[in-house]
């Protein structure tokens, strides 16, 4: 039975790190286990010019506690109005990795996202021409579909639409919670298309939210789905295919707006994923393509080497694991896996402050 597992240092290619006190709280628990993020633009305002993202980042690389190391891949908020030379530009300096697409009023601070998509056409155009990934919230919000179909219909009715008219555009569906999700991606024959898969969505499913009492602190979105749904994803992170690789998602709320009347969408995962990764691949009989999930599909689908430092996991008792985290900005309630986990990190993980 293996005990220890050291794999390339992993990588988490879909994090919010918010600003403020909320940045300064929260990024030393992401940059103690990963050594890249993706970095979600939905601030308020949004970060949707490269100007806004060169000051996004060197707020986060101020943030980040001295001896630690950690490199923000940001991204520009696509809007209506996103010029297609400033994507290029910030795109051709290195600075941004990716363009993050989301439909108007589909999730936490998306007000700004966009509600035609033959508006974006000259932008993805340009996008695909150049390669830049384009990262996807793939939900539609029209009132009269229900929240569990979101995902299906957004992959019928917008996703695919737009990928048979911008041939070559390169598409990261992110945070997929669906077998139609994960069949969508299986059946790709163009090489364009990879998708992140979260924590919360690989371990729970809306019972785990709604049986017994509505659990704040499981409501993400797109929204925990029917039980069917899991093993499907389950089967794409464990399966070793590439196209699919770990976003967290990690979205931190202070706890009054998570235990509120109407509570905000995000899970915190970041200080807890891996070791619950590392439960559920071993309980999967996967452990040995936890590296591929956590560590090295997601430097393929980006074109980024894979790390060369390394991080070990160690299983024994049951871990205490951190019920939440202080910070400037309130505490926040870590997530709660639901079952126990025996799996740490015990090497090249820096111990957050
Ligand atoms: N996932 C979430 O439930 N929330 C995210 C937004 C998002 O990724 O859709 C957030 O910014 O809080
Ligand atoms: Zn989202
Ligand atoms: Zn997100």
């Amino acid at each position: 039975m293996t005990t220890r597992l050291t794999i390339p240092r992993p990588d988490d290619w879909h994090l919010h790190l918010r600003d403020g006190e909320m940045l300064k709280g929260v990024l030393p628990h992401s940059a103690a286990h990963f050594a890249r993020a993706i970095i979600m633009p939905n601030l308020v305002p949004p970060v949707v010019r490269g100007a806004h993202a060169a000051a996004y980042r060197e707020r986060i690389m101020a943030a980040l506690p001295e001896g630690m190391t950690f490199e923000p891949l940001m991204t520009l908020y696509l809007t209506e109005d996103t010029d297609p030379d400033d994507v290029a530009a910030a795109a051709e300096s290195g600075l941004i990795a990716a363009v993050k697409l989301y439909p108007a009023g589909a999730t936490t601070n998306s007000a700004s996202g966009v509600t035609d998509f033959d508006r974006v056409r000259p932008v993805l155009e340009r996008m695909a021409e150049i390669s830049l990934p384009l990262c996807v919230h793939g939900e539609v919000t029209r009132a009269e579909i229900d929240i569990f179909d979101r995902e299906a219909v957004f992959i019928e009715e917008v996703l695919d639409p737009i990928r048979q008219a911008t041939p070559g555009l390169r598409v990261v569906m992110e945070h997929i919670t669906t077998r139609d999700a994960a069949e969508y991606v299986q059946a790709d024959t163009t090489g364009d298309l990879g998708a992140t898969i979260t924590v919360q969505h690989l371990m729970l499913d809306r019972n785990d939210m709604l049986v017994g009492g509505m659990r704040p602190h499981y409501y993400c979105l797109p929204i925990l789905k029917r039980g069917t749904h899991r093993p499907a994803l389950v089967a794409a992170a464990t399966g070793g295919d590439e196209r699919f690789f770990l976003g967290t998602d990690s979205a931190p709320h202070p706890l009054d707006r998570k235990e509120a009347e109407c509570c905000a969408a995000g899970c915190f995962t970041a200080p807890v994923a891996l070791a619950c990764l590392a439960e559920l691949f071993e309980a999967e009989g996967a452990l040995d393509r936890l590296e591929g999930f956590v560590s090295r599909h997601g430097p393929g689908f980006y074109r980024r080497p894979v790390n060369t430092a390394t991080l070990t996991l160690e299983k024994g008792d049951p871990v205490d694991l951190p019920d939440r985290v202080e910070t400037g900005a309130g505490p926040v309630v870590v997530f709660d896996p639901n079952r126990p986990i025996h799996w740490r990190v015990t090497e090249g993980g820096a111990a957050p402050r």
